[in-house]
């Protein structure tokens, strides 16, 4: 097993990686302070994985509250069940929400945790590869709204992330493709010497080798970790995290949450920013068709929805978290492996950014 840290001062975590960690009690016990816990999962995740995690927490008074599965359930009714559950069992103030599932269970849960009588403990269990290597770590939590993805929620850290690799054996290849976005995200941002061991091993992630992913793992998080202790509320350099996102959640929002999964949108976004970044003569055509490729044989989309036009990202985009007094701020390559915050661009090379011809890059690629 390895052991990460997130740097928060007290409020700091540990991140446990490694097989079978469902199984070991001693690594839930010292972040749970009272005897109510309330394990939050879905239909999926719960036959496959509750029973263990129930077994581990034998200690405890334990609930659990199975949520319906779903990007189409990250939302304000879904996270009333949660509440539901919690009332209903009479949990307290020291009662410790644990999320069992992916992004979608682990942002709705931390939410709840961070609501519930105005705050409880809460720890995060991600069973999909982009739950473990992004959304359990870093704080952010929230549900979506019909006009903008995560537009609700809060900044609430977790009191430690428990990532058992052996559960990613059960995800589906679709699933584990979508993860593979976020994963090739910090090798763009901070880490070029990490794009050239994912195009070494992309394949083997792909083939569920656990030597590569726990290494792909821990180097997420470790990257991660270092963007949150510097920046944890995003007023700086956390929103590089956001490569790909503005151009990706466009498209979520706009195709109908789930239709396009976060990791398809953000990899079919970070490619237009690659564009973008491109276009302004930041990184060269070569390095531009590199990430291309490596989202490809990720098994990832790089064409944006055909049907979405110029206005329709423009509109959604006007929504974005990243826009200060209506200007829209995007996250870009200033090089392979460092990304810029920037509001500094001429508008015609976003236009073209949106009008570019992807069908034909793709093809370059192919
Ligand atoms: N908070 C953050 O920092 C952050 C970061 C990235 C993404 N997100 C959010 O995370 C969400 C996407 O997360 P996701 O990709 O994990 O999707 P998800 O939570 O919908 O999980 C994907 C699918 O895999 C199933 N599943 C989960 N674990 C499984 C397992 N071990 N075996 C078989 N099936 C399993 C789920 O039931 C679901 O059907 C989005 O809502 C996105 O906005 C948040
Ligand atoms: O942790 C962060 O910061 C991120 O931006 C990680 C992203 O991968 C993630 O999708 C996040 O939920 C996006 O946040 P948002 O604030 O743009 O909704
Ligand atoms: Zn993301």
């Amino acid at each position: 097993m390895q052991t990460l840290k997130v740097d928060l001062g007290e409020r700091s975590y540990p991140i446990h990686i490694g097989e079978g960690l469902l199984d070991q009690p001693e690594l839930l016990a010292p972040h749970i302070a009272g005897r109510q816990v309330a394990i939050i999962s879905n239909e999926t995740v719960a036959p496959l994985y509750l029973e263990r995690l129930s077994r581990s927490l034998a200690a405890y008074s334990v609930i659990s509250v199975i949520l319906p599965d779903g990007e189409a359930f990250k939302n304000w009714e879904t996270l009333q069940l949660i509440f539901d559950g919690l009332l209903t069992a009479r949990h307290d103030r020291r009662t410790t929400v644990v999320a069992l599932g992916g992004g979608v269970i682990g942002d709705m849960a931390g939410f709840a945790a961070a609501c519930y009588q105005r705050g409880v403990d809460f720890i995060q269990v991600p069973t999909t590869l982009l739950s473990q290597v992004d959304s359990s770590v870093g704080g952010k939590t929230g549900i979506n709204h019909p006009l903008g993805k995560n537009m609700v929620g809060a900044f609430y850290q977790p009191n430690a992330v428990l990532i058992d690799t052996a559960t990613l054996n059960t995800l589906p290849p679709r699933e584990l493709s979508a993860g593979l976005a976020e994963v090739i995200k910090y090798g763009l941002i901070c880490d070029e010497p990490f794009l050239t061991w994912l195009e070494e091993h992309v394949d083997a992630l792909r083939n569920l080798d656990q030597v590569a992913l726990t290494e792909a793992i821990s180097r997420s998080c470790a990257a991660k970790a270092l963007v949150v202790n510097a920046d944890e509320r995003e007023s700086g350099v956390r929103a590089t995290l956001n490569l790909g996102h503005t151009f990706g959640h466009a498209i979520e929002t706009h195709m109908g949450y789930g239709v396009w999964l976060h990791g398809e949108a953000v990899a079919a976004g970070t490619v237009m920013a690659l564009e973008m970044s491109q276009r302004l003569g930041w990184i060269s055509v070569q390095e531009r068709d590199r990430g291309i490729r490596l989202f490809q044989r990720a098994g990832l989309p790089v064409i944006p929805p055909e049907e979405m036009t110029e206005a329709d990202f423009l509109e959604h985009m006007a929504i974005d978290k990243k826009v200060i007094d209506g200007r829209l701020r995007l996250v870009l390559l200033r090089r392979m492996g460092e990304a810029v915050v920037t509001d500094d661009y001429p508008k015609e090379i976003l236009q073209a950014t949106l009008g570019a011809d992807y069908r034909a890059l793709a093809q370059l690629k192919g």
